[in-house]
């Protein structure tokens, strides 16, 4: 479980998230949704110690993230470009993320086979990372976070650049890890995916959560009455 107490984040005198309390519960697939510069990176670097909070912390299974190294093993994580090494190709880069995990390169391989309709390797193996297409380098990034078959997944807007197949192979395979036990965190500006897959939706406004409840029939439509659409 993942326990936010008492957070504010500031950058001099704007807040840009603000929580007394939030808790994600084991299993639960929670899709953060909000306006631009609401607080959704924001709260997902703060989760994973990426940024400091100005006060507050956060704990995972009890532990606070910012004491220990001891979530690394069992959290996957992509939020942007910078998880990846832009000079190293995606078997190289995901062998290498392997390494750190114990997980052999023949286990890669075969990793990257059974996920081969989301990101064929074949077709990409020449290239560097850095010479992929953005929606390529965020599949990279996905398989990366999921390789290690973490237990706490957490992902920043992971549709972004996605090609129609490929979001919907990214829905299937996170409703899939939801179903096997594994709790997912992802943003999205895309409300029907997340309404589609999530099971409580997070609503963001100007660092705060203005709407916190499980997914229902209504969750889209109220969501689309919010943002005016
Ligand atoms: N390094 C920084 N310095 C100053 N302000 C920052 C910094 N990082 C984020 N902010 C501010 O914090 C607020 C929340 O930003 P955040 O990136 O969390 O929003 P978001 O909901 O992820 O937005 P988007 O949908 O555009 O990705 C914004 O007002 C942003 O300008």
């Amino acid at each position: 479980m993942i326990e936010i107490i008492d957070i504010q984040k500031r950058y001099g005198n704007q807040v840009a998230l603000s929580i007394k309390k939030l808790e994600i519960n084991k299993n639960e697939l929670v899709g953060l949704v909000g306006n631009n510069g609401a607080g959704k990176t924001t709260l997902l670097s703060l989760i994973l110690d990426l940024i400091a909070p100005t006060s507050g912390f956060v704990t995972s299974k009890s532990v606070k993230v910012s004491d220990t190294d001891a979530w690394k093993s069992y959290t996957g994580s992509f939020l942007n470009e910078g998880f990846l090494i832009p000079f190293l190709n995606p078997v190289e880069y995901l062998s290498f993320i392997g390494r750190l995990h114990g997980i052999n390169e023949t286990d890669v391989l075969g990793f990257l086979e059974e996920n081969k309709l989301f990101f064929d390797i074949n077709v990409f193996s020449e290239k560097y990372i850095r010479e992929l297409s953005a929606g390529n380098k965020n599949k990279v990034g996905i398989l990366a976070s999921i390789l290690s078959k973490p237990e706490f997944l957490i992902l920043d807007e992971p549709f972004s650049n996605l090609d129609p197949s490929s979001q919907s192979w990214l829905k299937s395979k996170l409703k899939d890890l939801s179903k096997e036990g594994v709790t997912v965190i992802i943003s999205s500006h895309d409300l029907k995916h997340v309404t589609e897959i999530c099971s409580r939706i997070l609503l963001l406004e100007e660092g705060r959560i203005v709407k916190d409840a499980n997914t229902s029939n209504e969750t889209l439509i109220e969501l689309e009455k919010y943002f005016e659409i």
